[in-house]
Parts: structure tokens; sequence; C-alpha cells
């Protein structure tokens, strides 16, 4: 695989996610829980920021004090609707990231992602771009969303999942062999209806409660 793949296998981000796995775990646990996964998430995917220093004054003297470098904040696209669970984590981590939404589901049939919604900065071509989605499956909807991103041209693109299956892994990194991908787990297979296995369900219905 030439991707760099990451799994973040921090202790708070595996219990969280354990807790989120359970099948008796409320949609308002399950909610709580991918805020705070997500601003855990957050910490370690900006870990590369690059920084620069300003001149500042402390109470006490002047020092050349770290700032983040880039000019154009970065940009959290949600891939809706359970990528919107990652992101209102994400925000309370970074504040000033400019938001972007592309609405995609899955055809339950052919597993092909249907795009519903897109709607990014107008200047994303001058910014770095993080695409957050908590399942990656088939891996079809993440390759669609990031073959769409691309054609925006932003400055670097990342992908931020909680869960991975093999399978789709393998194949979102066949198709997009320069896309950084950060996961809290690599599960053991797809079902025969495209589910992660043991997964966490179907995310979007646990967030929002439509099941
Ligand atoms: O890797 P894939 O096989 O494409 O599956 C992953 C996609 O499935 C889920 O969305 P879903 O289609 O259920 O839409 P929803 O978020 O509106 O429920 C999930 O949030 C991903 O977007
Ligand atoms: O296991 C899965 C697979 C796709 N989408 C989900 O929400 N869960
Ligand atoms: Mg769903």
């Amino acid at each position: 695989m030439g991707n760099q793949v990451t799994v973040i296998n921090h202790p708070l981000i595996q219990h969280k996610l354990t807790l989120m796995r359970r099948a008796e775990t409320s949609t308002v646990k399950f909610r709580t829980l991918l805020k705070e996964i997500s601003l855990l998430l957050a910490y370690e995917v900006t870990r590369d920021l690059p920084l620069k220093t300003e001149l500042i004054q402390t109470p006490i003297a002047q020092m050349e004090a770290p700032v983040l470098a880039p000019d154009k904040k970065l940009v959290i696209v949600a891939i809706q609707r359970a990528g919107q669970g990652i992101l209102d984590g994400m925000l309370e981590l970074i504040p000033s990231a400019r938001v972007g939404h592309i609405g995609l589901y899955r055809d339950p049939k052919s597993l092909i992602p249907v795009e519903y919604y897109f709607k990014v900065p107008h200047d994303i071509d001058k910014r770095d771009v993080l695409i957050v989605d908590p399942m990656l499956a088939t891996g079809n909807s993440a390759i669609a969303a990031v073959e769409r991103l691309k054609s925006t041209n932003p400055l670097s693109i990342k992908f931020v999942c909680l869960l991975a299956a093999p399978e789709g892994l393998e194949h979102f990194c066949s198709i997009h062999p320069d896309i950084a991908v950060y996961t809290a787990s690599i599960d053991d297979k797809l079902d025969e209806l495209g589910y992660i296995i043991p997964g966490l369900g179907d995310a979007g219905d646990r967030l929002f409660g439509t099941k």
C-alpha cells in the first residue's frame, strides 16, 4: 500500500469506541461518545500542522511564540449524514475551521454511493481538507467523496474515519494511493450486505435514531 494509513489506538479512543460498538448504547450516549472521540481524532490528525512564530508580549517579557502557519483555515468536509457527528466534535477543538458538506447515501442493493448535496468553501483551492465519516466499509463512499474533493483542487486531503473494513481500505488505497487515512480501528471484514464486522451497526441510524 502506498498510502499512509494510521490506526489511532489511544486508550481513551479505544475505550470510547467499545462503548459505541455495544448494541445497548443509546442514541444520546452514542452521539456524545462520537463527539468525544472526534476531539481526540482531531488532536492526532492535526499533529503535523506547520507552525510559524509571532512576536508577542506576555505580562513579563517579549517572546517569539508559535502560532499555526497556514494563512487559510482548515476545511472539514463531513460526509452526510454520519460524518456530521465527527464534524461537531472537531469544531469544538478547531472552531475556526471552515466547513464543507457532501451528501452521500449507499444504494442498499448496489452499494454504490448516490450524491445528493455538495457545498464547500469557494476558496478551498487555497486550503487543506479533512474529509470525515465514521465508516469506511466497501470504501465506495470514501472513494467518491475524495474524487469529488480532488476536483476542487485543495492543497491537501486527509480521510478520517472511526472504523475501516480491510477490503474497503485496500480498495480505497488502490484508487487514491496519495491520500492519508486515519482510523481508530481496522475491523475483521464486511458481511454480505456490506456492513462492517464486528463494526457498530449503521452509524447514521445510531447517531440520529432513525431506526
Ligand atoms: O464504504 P461504504 O460501503 O460506501 O459505506 C460507508 C458509508 O455508509 C454510511 O453512510 P450511509 O450510506 O448509510 O448514509 P447515512 O449516513 O445517510 O446513513 C457511512 O456513513 C458511509 O458514508
Ligand atoms: O457497517 C456499516 C457499513 C456502512 N455504513 C454503516 O453505517 N455501517
Ligand atoms: Mg447509514
